[in-house]
């Protein structure tokens, strides 16, 4: 029976080991996230955030602890868990439209099915007319439309969101908020999105989890409940996101320079 929960996370903590240094990434992690939440992970640089999704991409195996996504455990990468990052990654050999179609090859769609699917993503990220590009014709924008279409057309269950808009100047980073939420919205995927940017977070996510500085344990979780579509300068979105930054401070504070110089 389905636990209505889309990610689960019982003790999940993760220390690196390389060589003699010892680096304990994550604490002892407790998360449920609902199915179609938006939920964004706030922190210092180095507190564990991208190990967090590295974990539940089943890229990384944790140290301590249980990860379910969808009642399921989590043993290794899945189609089902698309992770995105800054650097879009997309296959410069391939155009952008090979580029969308490339995970609905492993699929037993037809040919024909598959470039429909491809057509049918590349209009809603609105990069018609540039299916035959090759990725350095496109800019930095375009690149993560392309990589959001090519996550989205296999149909994931999750997207897992690594600072994805972090190196887009600040209107395209606008434009991609709104695409995103718009697309959000209509597809009702679960979003694991990490930033550095508290107003980022609270402009597109349901929930903000702060983490504190490594080892990461999270320290807030903030409902946001302001009406959508929000936009950074919105005064509502700065007042939310202030209380944030408190909160966020305040973890910094109580951190041992260790932690800090080290991350
Ligand atoms: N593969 C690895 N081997 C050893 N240490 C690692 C590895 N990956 C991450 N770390 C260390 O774990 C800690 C957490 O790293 P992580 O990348 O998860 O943090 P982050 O919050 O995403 O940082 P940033 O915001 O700067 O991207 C850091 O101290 C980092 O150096």
């Amino acid at each position: 029976m389905s636990t209505g929960r889309a990610l689960h996370l019982r003790g999940v903590g993760k220390t690196y080991v390389s060589g003699d240094r010892v680096v304990q990434a994550l604490a002892p992690t407790d998360l449920d996230v609902a199915p179609g939440e938006f939920v964004c992970l706030l922190g210092a640089s180095g507190c564990g955030k991208s190990t967090l999704l590295q974990l539940v991409a089943g890229l990384e195996e944790p140290t301590s602890g249980q990860i379910t996504v969808d009642d399921v455990p989590v043993a290794g990468p899945s189609p089902d868990r698309v992770l995105l990052f800054q650097d879009a990654a997309l296959f410069p050999w391939l155009s952008v439209e090979d580029n969308v179609r490339f995970g609905l090859r492993q699929s037993t769609r037809s040919r024909e099915e598959q470039h429909r699917i491809a057509q049918e993503w590349i209009e809603k990220v609105h990069l018609l007319g540039f299916e035959h590009a090759w990725v350095h014709q496109l800019s930095g924008g375009m690149r993560q439309r392309a990589a959001l279409a090519r996550a989205l057309a296999t149909d994931p269950s999750m997207l897992l969101m690594d600072e994805p808009f972090g190196a887009l100047d600040a209107l395209t980073r606008d434009r991609l908020h709104e695409e995103l939420e718009s697309l959000w919205a209509a597809t009702r995927k679960t979003v694991v999105f990490v930033t550095h940017n508290v107003r980022e977070a609270v402009a597109l996510g349901d929930r903000v989890l702060v983490l504190s500085p490594r080892p990461g344990r999270i320290v807030g979780d903030f409902r946001i409940t302001l009406p959508r579509p929000r936009a950074l300068e919105d005064v509502t979105v700065m007042q939310q996101a202030s209380e944030i930054m408190h909160v966020l401070r305040r973890a910094l504070d109580a951190a041992t320079d260790d932690a800090l110089l080290e991350a």
